[in-house]
């Protein structure tokens, strides 16, 4: 198990953590998905939820690294630093996240028309001692949506693994009109402020 561990299913987060390593070509990472139960809390706000997730996924992944470390005592261990990040889509006071199934991508895509919302995207960083996190807010405005455009886009089956139903990096972009704030933590890391965190963890330099 390498030093620094992913823990996370996203390839966008696979991809985006590449990306920050360009120009360190000595930092590598593992993944490991973490798999945690997203259900919120009752009265739990939505920066609250999406904190408390990038938390959890850090922390089950430490365990999980930590535990596959421990089976393979033949290789000496390393220490391990556990990324987990958490993306939501914040519309008034309604949190959307994944959507359950095509109804469900319907409904929120038909509550997106039109309308501005908030991404926020959580990140936590923990070496078992110590555990940084950021919280990104960035608002994202959308063009009307037709029905048929909602079933059209439905039905090349990108929205089904995205918090709010969309993705703005591929035909989920063609819906939006303004976003203010941060691209990559819209797309499920923010790399301003996971920099900063791997810079204060001294992962990076
Ligand atoms: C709004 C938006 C979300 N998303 C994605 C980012 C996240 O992968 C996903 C939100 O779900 P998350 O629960 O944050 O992440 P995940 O389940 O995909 O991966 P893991 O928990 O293992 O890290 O939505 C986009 O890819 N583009 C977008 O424009």
């Amino acid at each position: 198990m390498m030093g620094l561990v992913l823990a996370s299913a996203s390839p966008r987060r696979k991809e985006l953590l590449t990306q920050l390593f360009f120009s360190h070509p000595n930092v590598t990472f593992s993944v490991l998905a973490a798999d945690i139960d997203e259900t919120p809390f009752s009265d739990e706000g939505a920066a609250e939820l999406v904190t408390r997730l990038a938390f959890e996924k850090a922390k089950a992944g430490f365990l999980l690294a930590k535990q596959q470390q421990e089976r393979h005592t033949e290789i000496p261990s390393t220490p391990l630093t556990v990324l987990g990040s958490d993306t939501i889509v914040v519309l008034d006071n309604n949190i959307l996240g994944k959507p359950l199934d095509i109804h469900d991508a319907k409904r929120m895509l038909q509550a997106l028309s039109a309308q501005e919302h908030y991404v926020m995207t959580a990140v936590a960083i923990t070496d078992g001692l110590r555990t940084l996190d950021r919280l990104v807010k960035t608002k994202v405005c959308f063009c009307s949506l037709s029905t048929s455009d909602i079933e059209d886009y439905i039905a090349t089956m990108e929205p089904m693994d995205k918090a709010g139903a969309y993705g703005i990096q591929g035909m989920g972009g063609n819906f939006v009109t303004r976003i203010e704030g941060s691209y990559s933590a819209v797309v499920g890391l923010p790399l301003v402020e996971t920099r900063d965190l791997l810079k204060e963890m001294q992962i990076l330099t």
